[in-house]
């Protein structure tokens, strides 16, 4: 071939090549050293490049999602020409937190952050500061939403039902309306309207035609009595608005304010460019909407359905404005946080609303001991084994973090004799409420976190140590007392009851799923109580070839009833 011929032909080549990669290399955004000590694999790279407006990444715990989520938001700072007003937001403020101490180890972001308005905050922060200074709301309350402030807020809703209920009963309305029965009481009305604000029921046609899934199955409602609901719901609706010196919101509000705004005022000055969110799965329908409508130009979601563990319906992309498609839907399948057998031991927990991948078969950024499972006769028995634990980290890698995850309640941690305070004094141990402002990555000596599982959603430790894996808290007893006390006890004949009943069974192992997956390095898994046998019933979700016991597993073998 003569050598002209060849040149054109490569210079076409050339020509072609870019013309067709224009798009891409324009987007191309290189993600080398951004991190200290982070290598992105080409599936990581995959999500972070792609330029679709809308995205939805799931991956199993410690895929690196949050990772990509943050390379994501210093790619859109660095890629754009204007200053952008770019959103993370997410469920709790602890990961807030970790992001934003995470961010601050990029000297690229440090860089660009002064160009740019990056705005890191909780959903309920999000709105309720949105509304207060940008849409003319007077002073609303803060809601933390950690699982002692939701109880709280949601006795406080309780509380206010109650008397709207009353004066329903004393008024001559109830005349008009088909009654309830005994068991719709003011805490069965608050889930109702709570369920039916996150879904968007707010119109009597709404709520009339759409079927009572994704919330509990007890008590019946009649067809016939749901105007009687939508009758008490707007008399609360009212009674929040006119009965206070400033109108109160209650936690499913404020999406559905915030969309009324959004309406109103479709090119608000306060939407974002861009929006990030993490751990979407635990945002209520609602929510999702109301932030897809928040977005001028994109909106990326990261989450995992196995951990979702706050009350959520499931969600129908469609309703709340997402397209989905292969492309937008992605998926990322290393994990980079934990070892092969801790991952093992979580991935075995098996869910009734979640496919369950196995995950045994994958590779694996590291490998470690097997999980330990230890039984102790005695609360003192097992607290000395973990000072010994502790110390022996202490002594060979001193700048490890340490995580004790228990499932005391709030009344239970005030009272004095926990193992909280047996190990205070041995070392500086603190409530996770203060991850924000004691928790320094690059300090070498780091506190020891005692916290419960809900307040440590997206975080992680070199060191776990799960306490409490007894029958007592595993699934929690409390959640079925309360089950129990809705039906007047047990309620085995009763269909409803065995779905509810499953339904705290699912939610507490991805309770478990969540504790057990913020492990790097070493999983101990314990617990203290007169008889071995009083193990937690999901011990046989585990396979017994995945951990090491202080027992006999063999009689735990899973799937064997
Ligand atoms: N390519 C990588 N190389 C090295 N480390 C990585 C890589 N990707 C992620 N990691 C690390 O893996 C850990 C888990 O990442 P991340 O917290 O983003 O996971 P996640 O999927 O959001 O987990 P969760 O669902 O529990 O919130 C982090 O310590 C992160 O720095």
């Amino acid at each position: 071939m003569p050598l002209t011929t060849s040149l054109t032909s490569r210079k076409e080549k050339l020509e072609y090549f870019g013309q067709r990669y224009a798009r891409k290399w324009k987007n191309y955004f290189s993600l080398d050293g951004l991190i200290p000590g982070i290598q992105p694999t080409n599936e990581q790279k995959q999500v972070v490049q792609s330029s679709e407006k809308q995205l939805v990444i799931r991956g199993s715990a410690g895929s690196g999602k949050s990772l990509m989520l943050a390379y994501r938001l210093i790619k859109m700072m660095e890629q754009a020409e204007t200053p952008q007003k770019i959103l993370y937001v997410t469920f709790n403020q602890t990961l807030i937190q970790d992001t934003r101490k995470r961010l601050e180890l990029s000297d690229k972001y440090n860089q660009l952050s002064g160009k740019h308005q990056v705005k890191l905050t909780t959903y309920h922060d999000l709105v309720r500061n949105i509304l207060m200074h940008e849409c003319g709301f007077p002073e609303i309350n803060r809601l933390r939403m950690n699982q002692s402030a939701i109880r709280d807020h949601e006795a406080l809703i309780e509380a206010r039902i109650k008397v709207v209920q009353t004066r329903f009963e004393e008024s001559g309305d109830i005349q008009n309306y088909e009654p309830l029965f005994k068991t719709h009481t003011a805490r069965f009305l608050m889930e109702e309207f709570f369920w039916m604000k996150a879904n968007g029921l707010t119109s009597k046609e709404e709520y009339f035609k759409k079927e009572r899934t994704g919330r509990g199955h007890s008590p019946n409602v009649t067809r016939k009595q749901r105007p009687t609901i939508f009758y008490l719901f707007e008399e609360y609706n009212n009674f929040m608005k006119t009965n206070f010196k400033v109108p109160l919101l209650d936690m499913e509000d404020y999406a559905l304010y915030l969309l009324n705004e959004l309406t109103i005022n479709p090119r608000a000055n306060f939407k974002f460019d861009h929006i990030l969110v993490d751990e979407f799965q635990d945002l209520q329908p609602m929510q999702i909407k109301s932030l897809v409508a928040l977005a001028k130009d994109s909106i990326t979601l990261v989450g995992d359905d196995k951990q979702r563990i706050y009350k959520r319906t499931p969600v129908s992309y469609r309703e709340i404005n997402l397209k989905m498609t292969r492309r937008t839907n992605q998926k990322l399948s290393k994990n980079f946080r934990s070892t092969k057998q801790i991952m093992d031991l979580a991935s075995a927990i098996e869910f009734t609303d979640v496919e369950n991948v196995r995950e045994d078969d994958q590779d694996f950024f590291r490998e470690g001991d097997r999980p330990k499972i230890r039984h102790f006769s005695t609360e003192n028995r097992m607290a000395n084994e973990i000072i010994r634990n502790i110390k022996a980290v202490h002594r060979s890698n001193p700048d490890k973090t340490i995580a004790i995850i228990h499932r005391y309640t709030k009344e239970e941690l005030h009272q004095y004799g926990t193992l909280k305070d047996v190990l205070d004094r041995e070392f500086n141990v603190i409530g996770i409420e203060k991850y924000g402002s004691k928790f320094d990555y690059t300090k070498i000596k780091k506190p020891i976190f005692f916290t419960d599982p809900f307040e440590i959603k997206g975080l992680e430790f070199d060191y776990v140590f799960l306490i409490h894996f007894d029958r007592n808290h595993y699934p929690s007893q409390q959640r079925i007392e309360n089950l129990n006390k809705k039906y007047g006890g047990q309620k085995w004949t009763d269909s409803n009851y065995v779905k509810d009943f499953d339904e705290i069974f699912n939610d507490e192992k991805k309770v478990l799923y969540v504790a057990c997956s913020r492990a790097k390095h070493e999983l101990n898994i314990y617990y203290a109580a007169a008889e071995q046998i009083q193990i937690s019933q999901f011990i046989r979700e585990f396979n017994i070839k995945d951990y090491d016991s202080n027992f006999n597993k063999k009689k735990y073998q899973k799937n064997r009833i």
